[in-house]
């Protein structure tokens, strides 16, 4: 044979996996990318197609969301750990697993000061995922007016329950389960218009007004029992235009990030949300909802599409 195979390894990669764990109100977020390598005894599946030494990739992605309800997920290692020794010593043609694990860190929502104290935010089932969003602004001046829109992107976002999704429309194609309580994901991309426009008016403290502005719509976020991320979307802006007397205008463009519960039953496990659950965080395709919200008689002057801004 004039060739002959080197080293080579298989795997599902990229497997989403979210735990969430409810300790009565308060709810805890596992988030981690999982990919799975293994390697041994594979020359056949190569050089004759013979699958018998095969598990499929499938399989391995089942595995971890199985392993994800059956035995939680302590930390990245632990579970790392866990998954690779099965692999090894289940299959006999299996010698060598590799399992690489990101994690993504999350933080809680704090509450509103007037809502503390009630059980919102804090404490709760509201996430902002560690690590900055980035900011972004425009400024336009042509000689007489300014006009200064202010922003971010990436500022990821997750309610463990209080949302819903259920009364729709169904057609011919529809086959959307109703839900009374679903995972609400979202990264959020917003711009804000400011009424500023180099006039009398001292300029706003662009500083403070970011704060705020990322507070108000964090805060209308985990505050927001969701019936829709559109019904959300506009109290995250109406919330800004009614606190922040500079802002006329918001602009939000939510990819809604479908957290899609994993069907164990053939494994013998339920996937009941009361005591936690185990969800695919599904990466494409996605909702996409938009709307600007405007202070009542103000033009809209925020393109539609702030890819253009
Ligand atoms: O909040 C939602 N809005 C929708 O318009 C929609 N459509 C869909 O399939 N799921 C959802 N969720």
């Amino acid at each position: 044979m004039p060739t002959i195979l080197g080293q080579n390894q298989y795997g599902k990669a990229e497997n989403r996996v979210v735990r969430i764990t409810r300790d009565g109100a308060t709810h805890h977020i596992k988030d981690l990318n999982v990919s799975v390598a293994l390697s041994g005894d594979m020359d056949e599946v190569h050089y004759s197609g013979s699958n018998a030494h095969v598990l499929p990739t499938d399989t391995t992605k089942n595995t971890v969301y199985a392993f994800a309800k059956k035995y939680g997920i302590e930390s990245a290692e632990q579970f790392g750990i866990h998954l690779a020794r099965h692999f090894v010593t289940s299959q006999e043609p299996i010698h060598r697993a590799r399992i690489r694990v990101e994690e993504y860190a999350w933080e809680r929502i704090e509450a509103a000061g007037e809502k503390a104290g009630d059980g919102a935010g804090e404490g709760g089932h509201s996430f902002v995922r560690k690590g900055q969003e980035t900011r972004l602004t425009q400024i336009a001046y042509d000689g007489e007016r300014w006009e200064v829109i202010s922003g971010l992107k990436d500022l990821t976002v997750l309610n463990s329950t209080d949302s819903e999704f259920r009364g729709y429309v169904k057609d011919a194609y529809t086959t959307l389960e109703e839900t009374r309580d679903r995972v609400l994901a979202t990264s959020v991309s917003g711009r804000w218009r400011f009424n500023w426009t180099g006039d009398d008016r001292p300029m706003p403290d662009w500083e403070e007004s970011y704060r705020q502005v990322r507070k108000h719509l964090l805060q209308a976020f985990a505050e927001t029992y969701s019936l829709s991320l559109q019904q959300t979307m506009y109290e995250m802006g109406a919330r800004i235009i009614d606190r922040r007397d500079e802002i006329d205008e918001v602009r939000f463009s939510l990819p809604n990030s479908h957290h899609f519960l994993v069907d164990l039953e053939p494994f013998g496990l339920s996937n009941d949300t009361a005591e936690g659950a185990v969800y695919v965080a599904a990466d494409r395709p996605y909702g996409l909802i938009e709307a600007t919200v405007l202070r009542d008689g103000r033009e809209p002057r925020i393109p539609a599409d702030l890819t253009n801004l």
